[in-house]
Parts: C-alpha cells; sequence; structure tokens
C-alpha cells in the first residue's frame, strides 16, 4: 500500500525536465537557472519542490519587471521611432546600438520579426553582458519579440507552482499555432506594437495572463515559453525587447530597413542555433533565423588534455566557450588571433588558467622514431633487472668456450632440463640473481648493435688468454667499450695452462687504462678456465657486483622496448627475431614494430626453448608473428593496434629508403668544418691504423696537438694492420672517420665502407694526415683531387727478365688497370708501394687497359720486389666539385 503511495508520490512530483517542458524550455536552461538561485538539482531528472518552482518562477518575474520598467522609460522613444523611425535614429537609439554588444544573430531578412519592429522598439534598452547572462532565459525569448506580448501564453500564476500545468496544456496548441508566430496579424503592425507594448508590463511584470494589448496576444495566458520561436514570457522580455530597439537603432545598416522594421544584426547569418532546434522553429523553415545571445550552461570543463599547438576554434571548442570569447581573451593577451590561428602551448596555458581550467599536457610520441624517445618512469615503477653482459677478445682467447662453459653450468633453477637453443642470449641464476649473457661472441652483437644506436649491453667481458697476452683484438674490443662507455670486466682465461701468466696481462691491461683493484685501479680482473670451468662462479659474482654498483632496472609495467640481436627467415616458423626486452613486458598477442618490419607476437620462447606468455626486462626471447625479417640491432616497440603498427613500418621505410637516397649524416672531413660550424661536433673521433707501430703513435701524438676553434681530436681506437670491418663499425657506431697510414681496407672492410658510408683516409706522410684534418677543421679542406680506386690485379706469377725487371703476371679480379693509372702494390693489407704502372701488356701486346676476368702483364715504375700473392690496386685522381 505504502509502496503504491510512494509510487504514485513520485509520479506526482515534478521533475526538472517535466517543468521545462512545460515552459518549453531546456532542462538545461532549468538547470541553470536553479543553479544560479543556488536551488539544489543535479540533472534533468531533480525533483522540483514547490518552493524552488516559486524561485524560478520568482526569477522570471523579475526579469520581467524590470524589462517592463524599462520599456516603460523608453516609452517615448519607441512611439516617435515607430511614426520616424529614421530621424529617430540619431538620437535615441544610436546609443544603444553602440552599448550593445552583438547578440544576436540573425537573417535580415527576418520577415517575421521584422514586422514586429515597433513593438519590439519599445524595450530597446541597452544590454550589457551580465544583463544577458542574468536573463538567460528570457534572452531566447529575446529573439521572439512580439511574441512575447502577442503570444498567448498562459502566463505563469505566481501563486502556481506548476506554471505550465492546466491552462498551459489548454494552451499549448494555441500557441504553437499562433504564438509561436510573432508574423501574426496585428502584432506586426506599429500600431500594435503599441498595444503590445501596453500588454507587456502585465506579462511581462508578473505572470498574469497579459492583458489588454491584441487580442490575439492577450487572449492567450502564456507559458512562460512556447517554443524556439515563440518563446517569450517570463523572462523573455527583456532581452527579447531589447532586439527591436536595436533593430531600429541600426536602422542605417540594415539593409531591409523600413519604417517600423525591426532590423536585425547580420553578425552571423545561418549561423543560428536555433533554441537547440525546436519545433517551433524549424516550422519556420529556417527562415526566422536567428540566435538570441544564450547565455550557455556552465559546462566549462575542468581539465582539458592538450596534444601540442591547436586553433582557436580547437581551443574553444576544448573549453566549451564561444571562439569570439576565446579571441577576447587573446586579445588582452596582446595575441591578435583569428578562429583558425594556431596558438601555442603558453598561450593556451593562460586562456585556460583565466577559465579556470586545467591543462594537461599529453604530447604525443614521436612514433615514427620509437627509439629516440625516451621515456621517464617514476622510481617507484622501477625495478632491478637482469644485467645484459657481453663477451669480447681476440681470436682463440676461449670468448664461445667461456660463454659455453658458463651457459651450462648454471642453467636457471626452475627451468632446468630444458634443451637450451640459440636465440642469440641467454640467462643464468646465481645466488637467485640472472644474469643474461648475449651469447654472439665477438663485435657483431656488441658494435653492430650500436652501430644501430641500440646500446644493449651493460656490461663487458674481455677475454684475455693468459698464456698470450693482449692481441690487436683485445684492444680493440677495449675501445669498443669505452667507446659505449660500459663498464669492463677482464676475465684472465686458460689460467690451467703452464705458461699462463696473469701478472703479465695485468700489467700489460695498465697501459689501456685498466688497472686491478689491487694496485689502486676500479678494473676487476678475475682469473677463469673456461675449458677446466674453474673460477666461472667468481665471474657471475664480480658481474652482479658490477650490476649492483651500477643499479641496473627498468619498469616492467609498461609496453614493451626492445631490441632485435637476431633474426631470421625459418623455413617453418617464417620469420622469426631473438629480442632481448629492455623496458615493459613483452606478451603474446601483442602489435608491434621491429625496424621497419611489423607484427604480432604469436608466439615466444626463451633461451630454454620454453613457450613464455610474457617476458620482462632483459629477457631474451626468440618471437614470430612478424610480417617480415628485421635486422641486428633493430629497435622494436610494442603498440596498441596492429594497424598502427603496420602505418609505422611502412612510414619508417618510406623515411630510410629517402635518408638512404640523401646525404649521409656521418662525419666527414668534407663536411667537417659546417659540422663544427653549427656546433655538432665537439671532439672529432679517429681511428687510426698504420703499418707499425711506431707510426700510429707518432700520428696520435701530432693528431693530439690540434685544437682548432675548441674542436679536439680523440684518438678512439689505433692499431697496426689493415683497416678491418670492426674498424668501420667501431667509426660507425662512433661517429669516427679512419684513418690509414700505409695500409689499405681488407675486402669486407670496403664493402662495409661504402654500406656504412664511413669517411676512411689512407696517406703515407705523416704530415699530410696533420695538414688534412687541420685543413678539414678550418673548413679549408679544397677536395679538388679525389683518388678513385679503379681495378685491382692479382699477382699470380712473377718473370724477372733481365733489363726490364720484375713483369707481374696478373688477373684482374676487379674493375679494370689501365695503363695511365697509379698503382699501389699491396702485401698482407700493407701498401708496400706506390707508383707508376711502367707497362701494361696483354701477352706481348701493349694494352691501353685490362678488364676484369682477363690476365694482362704489369711492370712498375722503378719497383722490381713484386710477389706472388701481392695485389696490384690501380687509382686515378679524379677532379671532385665542392
Ligand atoms: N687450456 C685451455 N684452453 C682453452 C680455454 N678456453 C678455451 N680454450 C681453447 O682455446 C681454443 C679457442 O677457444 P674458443 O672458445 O673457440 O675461442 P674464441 O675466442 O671463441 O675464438 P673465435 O671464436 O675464433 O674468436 C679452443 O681450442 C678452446 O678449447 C681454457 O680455459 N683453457
Amino acid at each position: 500500500m505504502d509502496n503504491k503511495q510512494d509510487s504514485k508520490d513520485n509520479k506526482d512530483k515534478l521533475r526538472v525536465y517535466e517543468y521545462a517542458k512545460s515552459l518549453n524550455m531546456s532542462s538545461k536552461e532549468i538547470i541553470t537557472i536553479l543553479k544560479r538561485l543556488d536551488l539544489p538539482v543535479n540533472n534533468h531528472m531533480s525533483v522540483m519542490e514547490n518552493e524552488m518552482v516559486n524561485k524560478v518562477e520568482g526569477f522570471f518575474r523579475n526579469i520581467k519587471q524590470n524589462a517592463a520598467v524599462k520599456r516603460a522609460q523608453e516609452t517615448t522613444n519607441v512611439s516617435v521611432s515607430s511614426a520616424q523611425p529614421t530621424a529617430n535614429k540619431p538620437q535615441s537609439q544610436q546609443p544603444h546600438q553602440q552599448e550593445r554588444k552583438p547578440q544576436l544573430i540573425q537573417e535580415n531578412k527576418n520577415t517575421t520579426q521584422d514586422r514586429q519592429g515597433p513593438m519590439n522598439s519599445i524595450n530597446t534598452k541597452p544590454q550589457t553582458t551580465e544583463q544577458q547572462s542574468e536573463q538567460r532565459p528570457a534572452g531566447q525569448q529575446t529573439s521572439r519579440p512580439a511574441q512575447a506580448s502577442s503570444n498567448n501564453r498562459p502566463a505563469q500564476s505566481s501563486n502556481s507552482s506548476r506554471p505550465s500545468q492546466g491552462s498551459n496544456n489548454s494552451s499549448r496548441p494555441a500557441q504553437s499555432g499562433q504564438g509561436s508566430r510573432p508574423s501574426q496579424g496585428s502584432s506586426s503592425r506599429p500600431g500594435q506594437g503599441q498595444g503590445g507594448q501596453g500588454n507587456r508590463p502585465s506579462s511581462g511584470g508578473q505572470s498574469r495572463p497579459p492583458q489588454g494589448g491584441q487580442g490575439s496576444s492577450a487572449s492567450r495566458p502564456s507559458a512562460p515559453r512556447q517554443d524556439a520561436s515563440s518563446r517569450p514570457a517570463p523572462s523573455g522580455q527583456s532581452r527579447f525587447d531589447s532586439k527591436p530597439a536595436q533593430g531600429q537603432a541600426r536602422g542605417n545598416d540594415n539593409r531591409n530597413a523600413r519604417p517600423g522594421q525591426k532590423k536585425f544584426e547580420d553578425g552571423k547569418p545561418g549561423g543560428f542555433r536555433g533554441n537547440n532546434g525546436r519545433g517551433g522553429q524549424k516550422g519556420r523553415g529556417g527562415k526566422f533565423q536567428q540566435q538570441p545571445p544564450r547565455e550557455k550552461v556552465d559546462n566549462t570543463p575542468k581539465k582539458i588534455i592538450v596534444r601540442g599547438t591547436m586553433t582557436v576554434g580547437e581551443l574553444a571548442k576544448l573549453l566549451h566557450k564561444d571562439a569570439s570569447e576565446v579571441i577576447k581573451k587573446l586579445i588582452f593577451l596582446g595575441v591578435m588571433a583569428t578562429i583558425n590561428q594556431e596558438i601555442d602551448m603558453d598561450a593556451i596555458h593562460l586562456i585556460a588558467t583565466d577559465y579556470g581550467v586545467e591543462v594537461e599536457v599529453k604530447i604525443p610520441v614521436e612514433e615514427d622514431s620509437f627509439e629516440t624517445v625516451e621515456e621517464s618512469d617514476e622510481d617507484g615503477d622501477l625495478v632491478t633487472r637482469p644485467p645484459v653482459v657481453t663477451i669480447m677478445g681476440h681470436v682463440d682467447h676461449g670468448k664461445t668456450t667461456l660463454l659455453d662453459a658458463i651457459r651450462q653450468t648454471n642453467v636457471t633453477g626452475g627451468e632446468a632440463g630444458g634443451i637450451t637453443q640459440h636465440i642469440g642470449a641467454y640467462q643464468v641464476e646465481i645466488n637467485h640473481k640472472k644474469i643474461t649473457f648475449l651469447d654472439t661472441p665477438g663485435h657483431e652483437a656488441f658494435t653492430l648493435m650500436r652501430a644501430r644506436g641500440a646500446q644493449v649491453t651493460d656490461i663487458t667481458i674481455i677475454v684475455v688468454a693468459a698464456d698470450d697476452g693482449i692481441m690487436p683484438q683485445t684492444v680493440e674490443a677495449i675501445n669498443h667499450a669505452k667507446a659505449a662507455g660500459v663498464p669492463i670486466i677482464v676475465a684472465v682465461n686458460k689460467i690451467d695452462k703452464p705458461e699462463a701468466n696473469t701478472e703479465k696481462i695485468k700489467q700489460e691491461m695498465t697501459e689501456y687504462e685498466l688497472v686491478p683493484e689491487e694496485w689502486g685501479g676500479d678494473t676487476i680482473f678475475v682469473e677463469v678456465s673456461a675449458k677446466q670451468r674453474i673460477g666461472l662462479e667468481g665471474l657471475l659474482e664480480m658481474i652482479l657486483l658490477v650490476a649492483e654498483v651500477n643499479d641496473y632496472k627498468a619498469n616492467p609495467d609498461k609496453r614493451a622496448r626492445a631490441t632485435v640481436i637476431e633474426a631470421e627467415l625459418d623455413k617453418g616458423k617464417g620469420p622469426v627475431a631473438r629480442i632481448l626486452v629492455q623496458h615493459g613486458t613483452l606478451k603474446i598477442g601483442d602489435a608491434f614494430v621491429a625496424g621497419n618490419c611489423f607484427g604480432r607476437i604469436r608466439a615466444m620462447v626463451n633461451d630454454k626453448g620454453r613457450r613464455l606468455k610474457e617476458a620482462g626486462p632483459s629477457t631474451p626471447v626468440e618471437i614470430t608473428g612478424l610480417t617480415e625479417v628485421p635486422q641486428a640491432g633493430d629497435p622494436f616497440m610494442v603498440f596498441e593496434d596492429e594497424r598502427k603498427a603496420r602505418a609505422i613500418a611502412d612510414r619508417r621505410s618510406i623515411k630510410q629508403r629517402q635518408s638512404d637516397m640523401g646525404a649521409n649524416t656521418r662525419v666527414t672531413l668534407d663536411d667537417l668544418y659546417n659540422h663544427i660550424k653549427d656546433g655538432e661536433i665537439k671532439d672529432l673521433n679517429v681511428i687510426i691504423k698504420s703499418d707499425v707501430q711506431g707510426s700510429s703513435e707518432a700520428l696520435k701524438g701530432s693528431l693530439a696537438k690540434i685544437d682548432i676553434e675548441g674542436v679536439r681530436v680523440k684518438i678512439i681506437h689505433s692499431g697496426v694492420g689493415a683497416i678491418t670491418e670492426s674498424d668501420i663499425i667501431l667509426a660507425s657506431a662512433s661517429n669516427a672517420i679512419v684513418i690509414g697510414f700505409n695500409v689499405r681496407p681488407d675486402p669486407q672492410a670496403e664493402a662495409t665502407i661504402a654500406q656504412e658510408k664511413v669517411d676512411v683516409r689512407m696517406h703515407r706522410v705523416i704530415y699530410n694526415v696533420i695538414d688534412e684534418i687541420e685543413q678539414a677543421m678550418k673548413g679549408m679542406l679544397d677536395p679538388i683531387f679525389k683518388e678513385v680506386v679503379i681495378g685491382h690485379a692479382e699477382v699470380r706469377n712473377v718473370f724477372k727478365v733481365t733489363k726490364v725487371g720484375a713483369i707481374a703476371g696478373c688477373m684482374i679480379t676487379s674493375g679494370k688497370i689501365t695503363r695511365s693509372a697509379e698503382a699501389r702494390l699491396i702485401r698482407g693489407g700493407i701498401v708496400v708501394f706506390t707508383g707508376k704502372i711502367d707497362s701494361l701488356k696483354r701477352f706481348k701486346d701493349d694494352a691501353k687497359e685490362v678488364a676484369q676476368g682477363y690476365e694482362c702483364g704489369i711492370t712498375l715504375d722503378r719497383y722490381n720486389d713484386v710477389r706472388e700473392g701481392d695485389t696490384i690496386e690501380a687509382f686515378v685522381m679524379e677532379s671532385v666539385e665542392r
């Protein structure tokens, strides 16, 4: 029973939307009024207590009264203006016009309103923004002038808590039929206008039905509002009334100006948003387009998210404001902007702050070159991760044996028993802590990746055989590690051998600034025997120690970023990549980009052959689900979906093609000066390879002394012997130039030079090297002539002929040899002679040139010590445009 009663009560309750409907207003408008009156309201379903209704009606009444008073004051003007609109304009109404801010957006050709001119003009009054906002509901009616008075709105009774009921219901149809048409009948005529005016006080001042005036208008006690077009009553007047006046006042600019005609501002023709598209308006077929200066419900957001600069219009939209309002604010800030003009972050901040809106800046990640984006993590999100270790050293010093030994003796506890497989890296566990080893020995994993901008290694182990000592590749490894700035642990291997001499190794290492701790340095030396498995745990512990000191951390709770260690096309699985996850956690199903490829993780396998669902930081995994095969060192990142990943991969490959075609960005001596000028370079990294140790030392000393415009030469590596691929990769990774002093690049290096576009300079005179670098630093390098190698010949036989000397029986292995070319004789990568070709013969005949694949005899000008296996390199000097 009670329940029934409750539901009945509920039904009887007046909701905001019902009330709004009864007034032909929107719920939003009523809510705004309620809020303004400090009455509790949540939404359109909130209950309107009687008291609330009374207050709202009181609000309407006040507005009407105000309007009425003003109208009364202006009556005289209006009558005059009705009769002599033009004459009056300047005196009485112009000022209003000036005072008024443009509020209505109407069409001049609005016939309906035009006819209502006189009446409207009655209430001409300056309207300020404040007034507008105060009278907001009225504002909507403002645009409907005559209707207000002519409208048969059942004016709300001030006593009645539900103005609309009863009479309202009955009156509504009539309103829509008549009241909504201000054009009707007499109300549009001057005389009636006055009549209308007479009515107004009663209708405006109170909620009683308007009396007097035109029959038509008076006959209908109007609801405060009928529909968009006819919305008049309660609060409408003041605004509403102001308009006609304005129209008149603006008579001059109104193209349709006629006596008694009401004119409308033409501020935004067609910009009419109507009273929310209510029927009444639409019924007019859009003719009566006007936008009442309706104050928007204060729906200013608390916070906006900004993703970079935006136009004024976009910002206004984001702030739920009119663009004009924002433009005004900008003007106050000294910024003249149009709606389509872009404004910067500062201005956005200022404007938003002015509205009390918080700005959250979310600059989108430069997703296409995601590898360059550094993500910063909160300290609290970072978790210790296993260190990533690379093993390097000279040939045969035991890198592979050591890697194998570590792998076999320390299989991660829980995963013991799994079949280890090669995935480019593996993890071992010691003291419940994991260590990740990149198991590609040598430079490949390390330098190739670095050359591609990926730094995956945390710690480098340099293996030195205790029975051998420091060798060229040991030095190279040290220099690689130093150039990368990673800590070095020296593993003195093969200590099981009787001739092992650790002290000697330590001594030699000091020359490379690797001083053992016991000698006051900070380099850890560990004695091991990879073969006998001695000292391995000690080595692992030292790695953990270094890791602890350096505190390697990563955030596992974000999308994964990784680096490709290796990749290949597997016959069964398709493209597979072995990657090292560095940040975040990689999950099955993740869409990703790897280099210029993309895909979705189909399966993940770890180094024990075990399938994983997730892989966190420092975990090496083999993944399938790629569409193509990426390259070692390629950056890898997870994206929201495959479509995005594909788009990014596509753009990356286009970009790469473009940059491949464009100028390389490596340092070359030719553009060194420009780099210096641009402030890009402070140190000129140089790698020196020479025929003997002495010359490389001499070069180092001389180059170190060059100091021009604050730029210094930094020798990152020097060694004896041919220029190797590894030198070029180091140069590429460190943006260095390579100086070959009396040496040449070996064939693999040649290919890499072209691929990596490294600047390699060959010299035979120290002075020339210094001079060239000095000149380049001063921007005076004048490469008028450039050496171009045209071909190579392999010496297969040597014939000694008296008087002629040594004839080299050669096979042209590449390019061609021409009679006029200069030649260089290379033996084991070292240049033993440079000079002219004395003679070039095919069989017994002199030849001008001999091409690849043909045999020939060559004699060198004043050089006879040609030997089998030597290479003759022919080159010409070509002038190069600067
Ligand atoms: N006696 C002894 N021999 C070792 C030790 N470690 C490696 N060897 C031997 O040294 C030789 C070279 O070892 P690898 O591990 O292949 O050396 P590497 O540095 O990987 O050589 P590359 O792959 O050619 O660069 C092999 O014959 C190993 O058996 C050790 O601790 N003691």
